[in-house]
């Protein structure tokens, strides 16, 4: 379902388990950080909403997008969160530089979600123009960040659910 047909904040509470146990780590990319910090404040607002306790909650930042698997993976390996929350904003421009950023962060966490057993979620937006960005960070179409604030809190209750 496209996103204009569906808000990105919109979820039902009752369906979402308590983050009060849980800890998350959220990898930031500094590019269009407007966008970025806007989506993280989106995923930090709803994982507290949820439960979660401030203190449980890691944020680091990366230069860009792309950087966004090397970094993810650090906060796996480095840390003991539950769930790792990655957020960027990749925005089209002149080259075909737009598609390979996007892919690489695409086939980069889809990866580490293999070879990890904590889950990556996929926070990232890849817009062809800023408005299309500032839409989906807490404009029309609501916050991805809060999207992916959900689905991790839901990631980590389906593994513990499977004693993972
Ligand atoms: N154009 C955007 C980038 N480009 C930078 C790359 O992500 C990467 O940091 C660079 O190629 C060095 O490895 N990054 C974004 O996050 N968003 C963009 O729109
Ligand atoms: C996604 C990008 O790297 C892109 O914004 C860079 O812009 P350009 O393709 O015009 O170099």
């Amino acid at each position: 379902m496209a996103t204009n047909l569906k808000n990105l904040s919109d979820y039902n509470k009752s369906n979402v388990p308590s983050a009060a146990n849980m800890k998350f780590g959220i990898v930031v990319s500094e590019w269009n950080e407007e966008i970025t910090e806007a989506l993280y404040q989106g995923a930090y607002n709803t994982l507290v909403l949820n439960g979660a306790n401030p203190n449980n909650i890691i944020k680091k930042y990366v230069p860009g997008s792309f950087e966004l698997t090397k970094g993810s993976k650090y906060m796996a390996e480095c840390t003991d969160v539950d769930a790792v929350i990655c957020l960027g904003c990749v925005i089209q421009g002149e080259t075909p530089h737009f598609d390979f950023v996007c892919n690489g962060v695409t086939q980069g966490i889809t990866q580490l979600n293999l070879d990890y057993n904590v889950p990556f979620i996929f926070g990232l937006l890849t817009t062809l123009d800023q408005q299309q960005a500032l839409d989906r960070a807490g404009g029309k179409h609501g916050n991805k960040g809060d999207e992916a604030a959900v689905t991790a809190i839901k990631m980590v209750q389906m593994g513990r659910s499977l004693n993972r």
